[in-house]
């Protein structure tokens, strides 16, 4: 209450939902007590997923992983903690995450986190300057496959016939940088402009009128134009059609298979017909791998231009890690890793293990093990009898209890309330139905 009596909680109930940073609460148990409809988003959970969320509660053990449980623990915040992660989407997220502990009282009792999302940001106003000094074009490009020397080929001829394209490939698989190469091949004019299509900002497309207004033969890149809200889409339609840009050369961008998109209402056909006289499909790199060492070796040259550095290459331990690796953010995620480790050199001509960080070395390790959104319901994944489910889940919740108590039997058991008898019953049990299959 406050002092003219008003009830203030649904307010702040409202704020907190409606806020635009990600809000993940948790208890002092670490249960989630607050998880808003930003965090949702940034995190990339659809409904039907976060009904099953609750779920993930039970799998709660990787202490280290989570700034929250690390706040909860230390009693301190941690402030402006940056990452750049794919998230259940797949999509690229940069946030920057403040985590404070909550006292009522004088007791701690729980944690807060606050993300404020910014990818756009990022990619707006970071990434053009980052990484090419000199305009790109089809040479800076890593094409080693069969299947990247394909795009490249069928990206030179659209560049000549100058028809719009639509590149589809997973975050990361260098869409932009195609668009900017096919733009130098297809004309002289210096003007390339990205739309970013992340935000549901309504001025994007007026914006970009205004920008190019009386600037003859640009080239637009709509980039993402899957991830633009259906109205904006829809006036994006209107613009790309109206004459006023008739001199415009138009390239733009998908995350997914466009088909699909268009059937789960993502994408307008009509705007997929506009875009669609090339289209131009980008493979993962974990199926094209024969390009992982060739971009390293590329980026590594770049680095010993630019910073006068030593580093030469990988050791063969790291050069098997990254070929072993899956790479769900491709090479995009790699080129990050790189500018993390080479931050680190000294005088080493070689990376080694050592210098991979932490995150990059557990989830190697983590390769094979089960994930805790493993056991959520996906659209997507055929459904297995309960009995099989809750056998499995019980054996990675079991054997996470023990890891987390270093294999000690008795302090897993208490934690699990249960006795030390039947622990270890349930243990033979899950070794021979392991066994067994
Ligand atoms: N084949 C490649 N050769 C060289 N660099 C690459 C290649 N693929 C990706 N990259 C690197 O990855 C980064 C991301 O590429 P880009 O932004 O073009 O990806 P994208 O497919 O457009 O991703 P998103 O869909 O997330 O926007 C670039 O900065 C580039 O350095």
């Amino acid at each position: 209450m406050n002092t003219i009596g008003t009830d203030l909680l649904p307010f702040y109930k409202f704020a907190a939902e409606y806020a635009a940073v990600g809000i993940h609460a948790i208890d002092i148990k670490g249960k989630t007590i607050l998880y808003n409809q930003k965090m949702k988003e940034i995190e990339g959970f659809d409904y039907e997923e976060l009904v099953d969320r609750s779920l993930l509660e039970m799998f709660r053990f990787e202490h280290h992983e989570s700034t929250l449980l690390q706040v909860l623990q230390s009693g301190k915040a941690v402030l402006n903690v940056k990452q750049t992660y794919w998230n259940r989407k797949g999509q690229e997220i940069t946030t920057i995450n403040d985590t404070y502990p909550v006292f009522s009282d004088g007791n701690l009792i729980g944690a807060i986190e606050m993300s404020q999302d910014v990818t756009t940001l990022e990619k707006v106003v970071y990434q053009p300057l980052k990484k090419y000094e000199e305009p790109i074009t089809f040479s800076s490009i890593t094409a080693i496959s069969a299947s990247m020397k394909r795009v490249i080929g069928t990206a030179e001829k659209a560049a000549t016939m100058k028809l719009p394209v639509l590149l589809i490939g997973e975050s990361g698989t260098g869409k932009e940088l195609i668009a900017e190469s096919i733009h130098w091949a297809s004309s002289s004019n210096d003007l390339f402009y990205t739309l970013y299509c992340h935000g549901t900002d309504g001025d994007l497309i007026n914006r970009m009128q205004e920008d190019l207004a009386g600037k003859q033969g640009a080239t637009v890149f709509c980039e993402r134009i899957d991830l633009l809200p259906w109205p904006l889409q829809a006036r994006l339609l209107e613009m790309v059609k109206e004459g006023s840009m008739s001199d415009t050369y138009f390239i733009a961008s998908v995350g997914e298979d466009p088909v699909e998109l268009i059937a789960s209402k993502k994408l307008m056909k009509e705007l997929y017909y506009f875009f669609s006289a090339i289209t131009i499909q980008i493979e993962p790199v974990r199926n094209r791998k024969e390009d992982i060492m060739p971009f390293v070796a590329d980026y590594l040259s770049r680095h010993r231009m630019r910073f006068g550095s030593v580093v030469e290459g990988l050791t063969p331990e790291v050069a098997e890690l990254f070929l072993a690796y899956d790479w769900p953010g491709n090479l995009k995620e790699l080129e990050l890793l790189l500018d993390d480790v080479t931050s680190l050199l000294t005088t080493e001509a070689l990376i080694s293990a050592d210098l991979l960080p932490q995150h990059f070395k557990s989830k190697m390790l983590d390769k094979d093990a089960q994930n805790p959104e493993d056991f959520l319901v996906h659209s997507g994944k055929d459904l297995i009898p309960l009995d099989d489910y809750l056998q499995e889940a019980e054996a990675y919740y079991l054997k996470k209890a023990l890891d987390h108590h270093s294999g000690n039997i008795t302090k897993a058991a208490a934690a699990l309330g249960m006795s030390r008898q039947n622990l270890q019953y349930r243990l033979r049990k899950i070794k021979k139905n392991e066994a067994q299959t």
